[in-house]
């Protein structure tokens, strides 16, 4: 079994134990941890995927909880091996959480936490990064500069794409879609075709008016769509940015035939997990439709990138930093830690996981209830009333 190198110890003699895979920003979390009589002990192993195998040897024989990352596999092995160590919880630090099996955590009564909201803007604001990148070719250019190749100003010049008055698609517009959309259409006055299961109405709420405020204003008002499908979104838009949950309805969602419906030069952008876009077809269709531009924060086999991505111009790629800014990051390592020490304290789960605001207030004791369950129901937990 694999012996993780090293491991940094807080509040030693403390009741409960709980094990982060990782270092996280910040210290609120810990800090909480402590005072709530945890031993804290973060893996500061230098690998960045942990296995299966090292994350065993973490649980070791005694453990209440952990704190875990996207990046690893939570499955039957892990939620038996942390149910017989006596461990209760487990929470990503992440609000996705395909990385876990949830049915497996059910089997040995393991809560799963996760983190919503605290990175909602966060993401949307990188995914609003990706499509002005992308439309209008800010890292193209900025190589162009920087290999002295600028000669002085053209026409032609690295012409791209004009935002205002053309139509941003979301598919999937829960919380992170809506706060995209809301950006692209205030920001710069787009309209909006949107598609999810299930209708956004604050969000209609908020384009109509918006609209009648231009309107009012003797400009152009922008206008909504709540579309039947997913293809009449990509056939439909200028700008389409993926915000859905990976499961198995999503898995592929862009593929060949939908990219071959999709403007010429549509921008598309992803944000949400790799797997959505067949990642081989959209190499393809990228080498084919120089015009076609993507912004890109997750890929379908992360670390890598499908052979050919990264020699191609008309794609912007990030390392999965969408939710990277220092506030969003501390307070996800908050709410995971929440999610943990609430189950060992037996204390109810908070009762609406999209408004974890009062967790975050650092001048204030955060609530006694574990902010974000997601088996909640699956396990009879109960419910906060605060
Ligand atoms: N790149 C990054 O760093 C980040 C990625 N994410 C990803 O974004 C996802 C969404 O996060 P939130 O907006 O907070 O979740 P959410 O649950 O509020 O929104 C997801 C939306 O997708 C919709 N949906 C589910 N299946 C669908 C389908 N087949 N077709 C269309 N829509 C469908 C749901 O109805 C829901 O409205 C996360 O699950 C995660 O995978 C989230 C944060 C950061
Ligand atoms: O929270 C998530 O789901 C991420 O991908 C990282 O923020």
């Amino acid at each position: 079994m694999a012996k993780p190198v090293s491991i940094e110890v807080w509040n030693p003699n403390g009741k409960y134990r709980v094990v982060s895979t990782k270092p996280m920003p910040g210290t609120r979390w810990i800090n909480l941890l402590i005072e709530q009589d945890c031993r804290v002990e973060i893996c500061t192993q230098k690998k960045t995927i942990l296995s299966v195998e090292d994350i065993i040897a973490l649980i070791g024989d005694k453990c209440d909880g952990v704190i875990g990352q996207l990046t690893e596999d939570w499955g039957e092995t892990l939620f038996s091996a942390l149910s017989r160590a006596g461990g209760k919880a487990f929470s990503n630090m992440a609000v996705g959480y395909n990385n876990v099996d949830v049915n497996a955590a059910n089997k040995y009564g393991v809560a799963v936490g996760n983190t919503p909201g605290v990175l909602t803007e966060t993401t949307a604001e990188l995914a609003a990064s990706l499509s002005l990148s992308a439309a209008r070719r800010i890292v193209e250019a900025d190589e162009f500069m920087r290999a002295g190749l600028y000669d002085g100003w053209l026409p032609n010049l690295f012409v791209g794409n004009l935002l205002k008055g053309q139509t941003v698609g979301v598919i999937g517009a829960g919380r992170i879609g809506s706060a995209y959309a809301r950006m692209m259409v205030e920001g710069f006055k787009m309209n909006l075709i949107y598609y999810d299961l299930y209708q956004a109405t604050r969000l209609e709420k908020f384009v109509t008016a918006y609209g009648q405020f231009l309107k009012a204003n003797g400009e152009q008002p922008v206008t909504w769509k709540r579309a039947s499908s997913m293809e009449e979104v990509l056939r439909e838009a200028d700008v389409i940015s993926l915000h859905p949950i990976l499961d198995k309805t999503t898995y592929h969602l862009v593929n060949k035939d939908s990219l071959a419906i999709m403007k010429k030069e549509a921008v598309l952008v992803n944000c949400s997990r790799g797997p959505v876009i067949d990642e081989v077809a959209l190499v393809e269709h990228l080498k084919q439709n120089p015009m076609f531009r993507v912004g890109l924060d997750v890929f379908e086999d992360e670390p890598y990138m499908k052979p050919g991505l990264a020699d191609l111009k008309n794609a912007v790629v990030v390392p999965h930093i969408a939710s990277a800014s220092k506030w969003t990051r501390e307070g996800m390592a908050t709410l995971a830690a929440l999610n943990v020490l609430g189950k060992i304290k037996g204390y109810p789960v908070w009762s609406n996981p999209n408004q974890v605001e009062p967790f975050l207030n650092e001048n204030a004791p955060p609530p006694a209830a574990s902010p974000s369950i997601v088996n909640s129901k699956a396990l009879g937990l109960p419910v906060s009333r605060l």
